[in-house]
């Protein structure tokens, strides 16, 4: 039978750390996961010396757990600032079949504040400083476009004038810099205040740029609030029209944390007009409205096809299902976004479609005047 979260608390409770406490009493626990597939957690070191002290301590728990566990993997990360001032989260030490999930640094390191810390308690959602609004961008299903359309209506809203800002909290599959060509940079910090990056006119900060690749996919609960929180007061986003928001796709920790500790003004829903894909945008709809975050509108992406060869025009994936959606739910249509393989191109190279001309970049204008003319950007 699979171990509960509770008996994995009690067991790493039995262990002892320099200094006289033991893993759960001195709070080095962060992040633990428990389902019926895997026991996962980070231990939390102040600095590599700390973390070097508790090798033996990270030894023992995956001993012990595996001793639990049974079917169950065991997975232990060890993080800790390489120093005081030193470039974000290392992961210092693993154990057993724990294996590395950081990857190359994604630009060389990321800037000097120690991200993914335990929130701050706050009273309710906040207000961020200096921006009007906050849009969340969702989809219930990954890969529909919702990154896609989060790069290209921010810059299509800086286009209009609007002081847009963008942040991609996807954070198991950042895409944010290298839609917007900001692959290899890497915002820069005093270590209070996180230096935002602006591309195509627009002020944006990804968790991606923040860590080492693959490191958050180990990040739950407390440490993707926290993370949350300080990318939302920690990054100097300046006077905003509008702070867009690139969720991960489905109905997770980070949009709970987002709209518990954010005054989200909105949330638009990004579907293809497949069944399916509109099976889960409900899904997303209904966790906002559970959020009490309004939904702003439903946004069809992959809408049409025309050839470019011959002009036809096709439906790959059906057509106008998602107006229909809105309609039956109540909720406004906002515009939809034809599948072009110019926007795949443009997204790959780094300079969004609609910072350039062209029936697609209109789609996005649209989108955007729509978006301003209803008070919503
Ligand atoms: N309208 C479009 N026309 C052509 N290609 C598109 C269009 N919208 C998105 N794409 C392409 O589809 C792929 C998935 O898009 P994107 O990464 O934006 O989806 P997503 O919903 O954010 O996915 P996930 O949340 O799973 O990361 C990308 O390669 C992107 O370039």
């Amino acid at each position: 039978m699979a171990v509960s979260r509770e008996r994995v608390l009690q067991e790493l409770a039995q262990i002892a750390v320099p200094g006289g406490g033991n893993l759960v009493s001195d709070d080095l626990v962060r992040a633990l996961h428990v389902d019926s597939e895997t026991i996962r957690f980070v231990i939390e070191a102040a600095d590599a010396v700390q973390a070097r002290a508790l090798t033996d301590a990270e030894a023992e728990a995956k001993r012990r757990l595996a001793a639990l566990a049974g079917d169950q993997k065991v997975q232990i990360v060890m993080t800790a600032p390489a120093a005081p001032r030193g470039p974000a989260p290392q992961v210092v030490a693993r154990s057993g079949d724990a294996q590395p999930q950081t990857g190359a640094p994604q630009g060389g390191e990321p800037p000097s504040l120690k991200i993914g810390r335990h929130p701050t308690p706050q009273a309710g959602p906040a207000p961020v400083s200096g921006v009007a609004r906050i849009v969340a961008i969702g989809s219930g299903k990954g890969g529909v476009g919702k990154s896609t359309l989060t790069s290209n209506l921010a810059v299509a809203l800086a286009r209009q004038g609007r002081r847009v800002g963008l942040l991609d909290a996807d954070i198991y599959g950042p895409s944010q810099p290298r839609m917007l060509g900001l692959t290899g940079q890497r915002p820069t910090s005093d270590g209070q205040m996180i230096e935002p990056l602006r591309a195509h006119g627009v002020t944006t900060m990804s968790l991606g740029l923040m860590m080492k690749e693959g490191e958050a996919v180990v990040w739950r609960g407390p440490m993707l609030m926290g993370a949350l929180q300080q990318m939302l007061n920690q990054v100097k986003w300046g006077e905003l029209d509008v702070l867009l928001v690139d969720l991960p796709p489905g109905t997770g920790d980070v949009q709970l944390s987002l709209c518990q500790k954010a005054q989200v003004s909105g949330a638009i829903i990004v579907s293809t007009p497949q069944d399916v894909a509109l099976i889960d945008a409900r899904r997303a709809i209904d966790m906002f409205d559970k959020l009490k975050t309004p939904v702003l509108g439903l946004v069809e992406n992959m809408s049409t096809y025309i050839c470019p060869n011959c002009g036809h025009e096709a439906h790959l994936f059906g057509h106008g299902g998602v107006a229909a959606e809105a309609a039956q739910l109540g909720l406004p249509f906002l515009g939809e976004i034809p599948l072009n393989l110019e926007v795949r191109l443009a997204g790959d190279a780094g300079t969004p479609v609609a910072a350039g001309d062209g029936p697609v970049a209109e789609a996005f204008t649209r989108l955007a005047q729509r978006l301003i003319a209803g008070g919503m950007a």
